[in-house]
């Protein structure tokens, strides 16, 4: 019957042991932040101008117009209903825009950002209601062909003119042009360079300049700039990344941004209170993208994988009993409950980043800098490990859904390919823990030295015990201590194989590269304390609020399921210098199998509270229904193959083949 939810799904539902209005108030943050999230995604979602068809049947052409076509809907949207906060315009936008990119998606979260972080007051006040109102369209070009992580081996040239006040940008070489920027193929008319600062002959260094690339009239390039799309991708079809030359094109010197370095008229230049504030918009987008790339694609992949394998029936437990539904494999649970508890983790561990990042960068807006190495080290560590795990995680998601998991009725494809390039882009993984490893092992001489080292670090001033004390009743705090140590050891020791190296007369250069396993190996075990850790804080600040004992009860197993799975995967350094016995080791295994039982009757429960809306997910398998086999026929119907019954080729090719076949 339609309109009715399947049985099966229904029956689960209908066992749920918590209160799930106060779950999904945890996970927003507050209830008044549900209550926010509720408003402006159902603003998207209930109106019929955001009537979305399916990216799934277009070509990439088709897929293009259509996001501009919806973007500028958007905007008038927006500017009609007067949406202006920050938080706000990203629900409105993600419920129009699930898991694809808006032909202004650069504009909004790196240009627009870039302005606010790194433009004087002056020059914000000139360009940003610019941009605000989209009187100029922007990006944010820094890789280039030849260079993406190394920000210091860019080669495009800002050369300053005295005589006319002006910069020259210019691309000197091939592996010079900028490539991959978003948006920048078709969509924008402005950017955000950054290029070598030349003054007098010196090189000062990357530095960011904005830059008019295209016409305002005509969308055309302007004189000087070659512009153009790279072409297919792994995924992110809607998005026009771009390519872009210089051939010597003159900006005016105030088009430097010029917040935290400045050039004046004569060639003098002031340098900043630190080098690396240039680098700000990155360290923006790595600790949002931690939420809104790791966290969400995953917990949706978890909400479409868990649904449907309650639908779906397979197989048999006790023989001639009938086909059980899937989840109630334990090998499925096995699979799919650590990754949603993952998601949660993720979940809570950003807003824990999302504060920090916002109380350091009040500070630095005071001139005050001395937090900005851990905002460093530790978004680097955090967006490497999220995204790492998120996008193992999907996969597993997918493969739990069997076969179907394949076609794009899944969704999975879709929410995959968007948040797959999150472990390259704003940092590639490995250079990202490499970047939070060198900040670690600093830490390490601090302490060594006897400095109090600040909040996600301070673990390192104290020696945690030889042995766990884990027992057979495994709590959080035994498990957050296990962490701590795991990543106290593996810091030391990278830090210790380091200055082995250097005492032995190696470069620290060389020495850095000969131990970089060991390094990579300190930083993920760095995050994964940090996740872990905050995934106890939030259940400790849940318990002091007042939330109902059964949401704690619940959050409490997932949190315990996420450490324990945690050490399983990563037995060997746990028991490593016997920190964790065997017979600790058996403990983990029951407890984890312990919560897998238990998580079982809530497992709808748990990804029914995200309250991903069924046009979020666009998934047949994950539909908030369940009816998962009375749409999978019509949504195949909706290919292009199935519009006429015999396709054109077979007239081309097969039949005068058979025919000719025939004859021989
Ligand atoms: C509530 C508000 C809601 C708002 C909603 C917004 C919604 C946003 C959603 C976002 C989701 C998706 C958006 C997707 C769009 C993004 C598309 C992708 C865009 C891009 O990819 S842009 C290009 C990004 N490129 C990179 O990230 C390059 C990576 N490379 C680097 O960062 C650096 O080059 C480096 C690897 C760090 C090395 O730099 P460098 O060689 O210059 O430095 P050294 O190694 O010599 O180190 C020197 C020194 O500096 C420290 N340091 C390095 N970086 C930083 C930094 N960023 N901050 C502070 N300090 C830094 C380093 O640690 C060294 O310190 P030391 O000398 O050891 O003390
Ligand atoms: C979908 C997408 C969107 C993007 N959008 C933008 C954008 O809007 N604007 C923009 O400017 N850029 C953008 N980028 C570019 C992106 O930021 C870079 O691709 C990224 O920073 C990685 O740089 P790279 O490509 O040079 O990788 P490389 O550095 O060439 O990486 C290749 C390999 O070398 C390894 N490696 C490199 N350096 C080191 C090191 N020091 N130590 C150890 N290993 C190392 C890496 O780990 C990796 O395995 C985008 C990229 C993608 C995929």
């Amino acid at each position: 019957m339609a309109g009715t939810v399947n049985p099966d799904l229904q029956a689960e539902r209908d066992r749920i042991s918590f209160e799930q209005e106060a779950l999904t108030n945890a996970i927003d943050g507050t209830p008044e932040k549900t209550e926010k999230r509720r408003k402006y995604a159902n603003l998207a979602l209930n109106d019929p101008d955001f009537d979305m068809t399916s990216y799934n049947f277009l070509s990439r052409s088709e897929k293009y117009g259509a996001a501009v076509e919806k973007t500028v809907k958007m905007i008038k949207k927006i500017g009609k209903l007067g949406i202006t906060d920050p938080t706000d315009l990203y629900i409105y936008r993600s419920h129009i825009f699930p898991n694809e990119s808006t032909s202004f998606t650069l504009h909004a979260d790196m240009f627009i950002p870039t302005l606010m972080g790194q433009a004087s007051p002056k020059q914000q006040s000139k360009w940003l209601p610019k941009a605000l109102t989209l009187q100029i369209i922007g990006t944010y070009a820094q890789t280039e062909l030849g260079h993406g992580t190394f920000i210091r081996g860019l080669e495009t040239t800002a050369t300053y003119d005295e005589k006319t006040e002006e910069f020259v940008i210019h691309s000197p070489t091939r592996t010079s042009l900028k490539w991959w920027p978003g948006n920048l193929g078709k969509s924008t008319n402005h950017a955000i360079v950054m290029a070598q600062l030349i003054v007098k002959g010196q090189n000062y260094g990357p530095h960011p300049f904005i830059v008019q690339i295209r016409s305002l009239e005509n969308h055309m390039p302007q004189p000087g700039v070659t512009l153009g799309d790279i072409g297919p991708k792994f995924g992110y079809d809607a998005n026009d990344n771009g390519f872009m030359q210089f051939d010597h094109v003159r900006i005016p010197r105030e088009n430097m941004l010029m917040k935290h370095s400045r050039v004046e008229p004569d060639g003098t230049y002031i340098k900043a209170k630190n080098s690396k504030l240039t680098y700000g918009t990155m360290v923006f987008v790595r600790s949002v993208l931690i939420r809104d790339v790791a966290a969400l694609s995953l917990a949706q992949c978890a909400t479409i994988a868990i649904r449907y394998s309650c639908v779906r029936r397979q197989s048999e437990i006790k023989p001639g009993a009938g086909e059980p539904k899937v989840m109630d494999y334990r090998a499925q649970q096995a699979k799919l409950f650590p990754q949603l508890a993952t998601a949660y983790a993720f979940l809570f561990v950003a807003q824990e980043m999302e504060n920090i990042y916002f109380s350091v960068n009040s500070e630095i807006d005071r001139g005050e800098i001395d937090r900005l190495p851990e905002l460093h080290g530790l978004s680097s560590a955090l967006k490497a490990f999220t995204t790492d795990w998120a996008v193992v995680g999907m996969e597993i998601c997918r493969r739990s859904c069997g076969g179907h998991g394949f076609s794009h009725c899944s969704g999975i494809p879709k929410i995959y390919v968007n948040a797959l390039p999150g472990v390259t882009y704003e940092g590639e993984n490995t250079v990202m823990y490499l970047q939070a490893a060198r900040y670690l092992v600093k830490c390490v001489n601090m302490a060594k030295r006897g400095d109090q080292l600040p909040g996600s670090v301070a673990f390192l001033n104290k020696k945690p015990a030889p042995k766990s004390s884990i027992t057979e009743d495994v709590n959080m705090v035994d498990l957050v201590e296990a962490y701590r140590a795991r990543a106290y050891y593996l810091v030391h020791m990278a830090s210790f194989e380091l200055d082995r190296e250097i005492k032995n007369g190696m470069a620290s250069y060389d020495a850095w590269n000969e131990c970089a396993v060991a390094l990579v190996m300190a930083a993920k075990a760095y995050g994964h304390y940090v996740v872990v850790e905050a995934f106890a804080k939030k259940l400790e600040t849940l318990t002091n609020n007042q939330v109902p004992a059964s949401v704690i009860g619940v959050l409490t197993l997932l949190g315990k399921l996420y450490a324990l799975h945690g050490i399983l995967e990563n037995s060997g350094d746990f028991m490593s210098e016997n920190y964790l016995s065997k017979q600790q080791k058996s403990f983990i295994y029951n407890g984890f199998l312990y919560a897998l039982k238990s998580l079982r009757p809530d497992a709808v429960g748990l990804v029914d509270a995200f309250e991903f809306p069924d046009k979020v997910l666009d998934s047949v398998l994950g539909r908030y229904d369940g009816r998962v086999y009375e749409n999978m026929l019509e949504w195949a119907m909706k290919d292009e193959l199935n519009k006429t019954q015999v396709h054109e080729s077979y007239f081309k090719h097969i039949r005068p083949f058979v025919k000719q076949a025939s004859k021989l």
